[in-house]
């Protein structure tokens, strides 16, 4: 019996074979499609429905993109009245009608995942909390990686091993060491401005890309100290990454796949030289290191001091950060920690010209303190008006709109269980403008709502979310302020400034919310 089906088998000619193979492999892709896209999707959503949460239906493929593009495309064409700050019907108008349609809970579509929006501050919290990463980040599409490599993608005990070894060298104490680069940079912006002012006395310019430059030179000299023009030739390239990868995402999904377009090759050759920059700017400091030198005043020295350590403070062996990935952090830094900051700074001078009275408030009290010297750690610490004022900048402008997280297990989040793959969208900018948190003047600034601290502010003590939560925390925070506070008072010790008549009062949520149509300001000596 077996020996007839063998040689009935030997007589199937091998072309029908390898057809039947092929026939068969095609089928199980198409059957693993139709599920991706189809039945995957209605399980998901019948799933979540079935638990009474609402929201828009599945449509093939798309899910919301069409209407999401229509809307968004529309609102960018609208700008507001100056001193508005109600912003977030333009920087996502479908989310808004979503929620208002269908509550603070509820599920929309991005392309065939479905995306449950949470709205609550408290929940918002516990999802970012989850230390175990049945929350995962998103990933990125594949070239942003190239960009973006590093801590963002890391998960579980990978990303626990580089958190113990990055945390101490943003610990707050370290940052005194990076005073030093963090004024030398203020200052040559202030000393760029006053040279390009007019007879009268004024100037006239767009502060975006001037703070994009400056955020630049600041994550150069803190991290690189006195190899700081090799760093700013990486910060240069990574600009360029970015506004290629910004070019790639209005062409739509093929423009970052990776496919070998002249874009694609061309990010291909400045990430290598991104990485040839960074291998020789590590293998000069460890030879320093190695030979005695005490290189432990910027990023990259104390990166490498963790990491050449062996065991922690408690005497419990630790492994370090492989070369890779220090270099991986590096591209790191400059991606997340320069357009962050070049937003707030840009978004505090534009609410400042719009509210005179907070910045004669914030200029007495830095020239009260410092007069028109040098500042020092101490008394950057001691700002109180200025500290207010960011972050009443930081709540009605937050340079994220939405922290994205994946289930990839099934999860339970304040009695809605969430199967496997469910995108969660936590709408910071949404819970920022909203009145049932922050009060009847949620759309006014205020910065006084923060006189007797963040947990004071609003009806819910922890609704203030604007460097995230948890255990991935925006890992600079400390950073970030106080390079906000030193740049934004060394500019109040030199210049008064209001908006220029050409500042359209209006949002681009591209990947950060900066202004659409970048920020005219006059400047005037004082
Ligand atoms: C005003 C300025 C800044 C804001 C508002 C900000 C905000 C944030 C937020 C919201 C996250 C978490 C994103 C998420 O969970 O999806 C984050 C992560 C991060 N930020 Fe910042 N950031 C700022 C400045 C900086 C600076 C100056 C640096 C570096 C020098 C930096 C480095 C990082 C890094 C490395 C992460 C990833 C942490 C992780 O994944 O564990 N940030 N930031």
């Amino acid at each position: 019996m077996v020996l007839s089906t063998l040689m009935s088998a030997a007589s199937v000619p091998w072309s029908s074979l390898v057809c039947g193979t092929l026939g068969f492999v095609l089928l199980w892709q198409a059957s693993r499609l139709v599920d991706l896209l189809w039945w995957q999707p209605r399980r998901l959503e019948r799933a979540l429905r079935a638990q009474g949460l609402r929201g828009t239906s599945y449509r093939f493929v798309i899910g919301d993109m069409m209407d999401y593009r229509r809307r968004r495309k529309e609102a960018q064409s609208r700008s507001m009245p100056l001193r508005c700050h109600s912003i977030a019907p333009l920087v996502a108008p479908l989310l808004c009608d979503i929620v208002r349609e269908h509550g603070k809970t509820c599920m929309s579509w991005y392309a065939m995942y479905p995306k449950v929006t949470i709205h609550d501050p408290d929940l918002a919290k516990e999802v970012l909390s989850n230390k175990f990463g049945h929350f995962e980040k998103v990933k990125f599409p594949p070239l942003s990686r190239l960009l973006a490599a590093g801590l963002a993608e890391h998960e579980g005990e990978k990303w626990v091993k580089h958190r113990r070894i990055l945390n101490p060298a943003f610990h707050l104490e370290k940052l005194k060491l990076m005073l030093p680069a963090l004024s030398t940079s203020c200052e040559e912006l202030v000393n760029r401005w006053t040279r390009s002012l007019g007879s009268d006395g004024t100037y006239e310019l767009d502060v975006f890309p001037e703070f994009q430059r400056l955020t630049g030179d600041v994550i150069s000299r803190t991290a690189f100290g006195s190899n700081y023009l090799e760093g700013a030739r990486v910060f240069q390239l990574q600009s360029e990454q970015v506004e290629r990868i910004a070019g790639a995402w209005k062409i739509g999904i093929p423009g970052y796949l990776s496919l070998p377009t002249k874009n694609n090759r061309k990010m291909h050759q400045n990430n290598s030289e991104i990485e040839s920059i960074l291998h020789g700017l590590i293998g000069k400091r460890m030879q320093a290191m190695q030979e005695g030198e005490n290189t432990k005043e910027d990023l990259l020295g104390l990166m490498l001091e963790s990491n050449m350590r062996t065991s922690d403070d408690n005497g419990q062996s630790i492994s370090g950060m492989t070369i890779k990935e220090v270099v991986e952090e590096c591209k790191l830094f400059y991606l997340a920690g320069t357009e962050t900051t070049s937003i707030l700074l840009t978004w505090t001078m534009i609410v400042l010209s719009m509210h005179p009275e907070w910045q004669d408030r914030a200029r007495e009290e830095v020239i009260s303190l410092f007069g028109k010297n040098k500042l020092n750690y101490e008394g950057v610490n001691r700002l109180k008006t200025v500290t207010l004022i960011l972050y009443e900048v930081l709540r009605l402008y937050s340079p994220a709109v939405a922290f994205f997280r994946k289930t990839y297990k099934e999860m339970k989040i304040g009695g809605i269980t969430c199967p496997a793959g469910v995108l969660i969208e936590l709408p910071l900018l949404l819970m920022n403008h909203d009145p049932d948190i922050w009060g009847r003047d949620v759309h006014e600034f205020k910065p006084e709502r923060f006189t007797n601290g963040i947990s004071q502010a609003s009806k819910n003590p922890g609704a203030f979310l604007p460097f995230s939560w948890g255990p991935r925390i925006c890992i600079a925070q400390q950073f970030a302020l106080l390079e906000a506070k030193i740049a934004f008072c060394t500019i109040l010790q030199c210049f008064e400034f209001e908006l220029a008549p050409s500042y359209t009062h209006a949002v681009n949520n591209t990947r950060l919310m900066r202004p659409m149509h970048g920020a005219q300001i006059k400047l005037r000596a004082i």
